[in-house]
């Protein structure tokens, strides 16, 4: 978002995370670097660890061992306050039963910045009208969030996380239920917005548009890091997601693209 007052992005540092429940091991030992201003995207099988990652560092999740560091400093130490105002997260547990407006809920970003029941200050209102407008959702205002369409929903969620202007935005799967359109909105917005971004992306096309690095997870652990186009090949695709797919430069902008041929049908009666 395009703000000259926002928050300077913060350096994150995931370093030897570990999480075991009942004995099984979530994470085991993940250490992944996000420097200040990055968009470093997490990709990974169902259960590779993806969300209990993400989830370490909005402190959702104690790790067992290890430690999210944020410009160094060990985020599980911080008092919870400075920590909300400093991290935004959009997860799939963004739950929000009551039935606030769209405005209501975006404003709420501020939120972790107010005392008490301090009223929105004038430029904290137009940050909000302009994430509004960045999420498309300006014409939903007055709607109540509890009508809205899963991608609207979704849209309206952006733009809260964007309103409270992070030092580091976290994101587990945004583009779920979004149109194209909007999708490549929201990426482009990431991109855009001066913060350090770690997302979860199960399409590894968008994932190379929009990462400056991408962290490969599989069974807790990560398998590689790097730029897309060091980290993206036929290869690693094969061996982490037992998929076959053939890697061509975008014609624009030479980033990696996979493509993907469904496994031939069995004809009738060969079966
Ligand atoms: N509270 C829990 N108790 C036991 N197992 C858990 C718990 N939370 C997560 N898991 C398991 O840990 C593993 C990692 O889960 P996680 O949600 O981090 O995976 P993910 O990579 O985000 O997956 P997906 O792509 O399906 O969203 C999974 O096998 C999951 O079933």
């Amino acid at each position: 978002m395009s703000t000259s007052n926002a928050k300077a992005p913060a350096a994150l540092r995931l370093d030897r995370l570990r999480v075991e429940i009942d004995g099984h091991a979530l994470l085991a030992g993940l250490s992944l670097d996000v420097a200040a201003g990055q968009v470093v995207g997490l990709v990974g099988p169902n259960g590779s660890g993806k969300s209990t990652a993400l989830r370490c560092v909005y402190r959702a999740l104690r790790p067992t061992t290890g430690t999210v560091r944020l410009d160094e400093r060990d985020l599980g130490a911080l008092p919870r306050r400075d920590a909300a105002r400093r991290v935004a997260a959009l997860t799939q547990e963004n739950g929000s039963e009551l039935d606030f407006t769209v405005r209501e809920v975006v404003a709420l970003g501020r939120a972790p910045h107010l005392r008490g029941n301090q009223a929105l200050s004038r430029r904290e209102r137009e940050l909000c009208e302009r994430a509004m407008a960045d999420l498309d959702v300006t014409h939903l205002a007055d709607r109540g969030v509890l009508t809205l369409s899963g991608g609207e929903r979704q849209r309206v969620l952006a733009a809260r996380a964007l309103t409270q202007e992070p030092a580091v935005l976290l994101l587990d799967e945004p583009t779920n239920h979004l149109d194209l359109r909007h999708q490549i909105e929201l990426l482009s917005l990431l991109r855009r917005t001066p913060t350090t971004v770690l997302v979860v992306l199960h399409d590894l096309n968008l994932a190379a548009a929009v990462c400056d690095r991408i962290g490969v997870l599989a069974g807790g652990r990560l398998v590689t890091a790097g730029p897309p186009e060091r980290v993206l090949t036929a290869e690693l695709v094969r061996d982490v997601f037992g998929v076959t797919a053939t890697v061509v430069p975008h014609p624009l902008t030479g980033a990696p693209q996979l493509l993907y041929a469904l496994s031939p049908s069995t004809p009738p009666g060969d079966a």
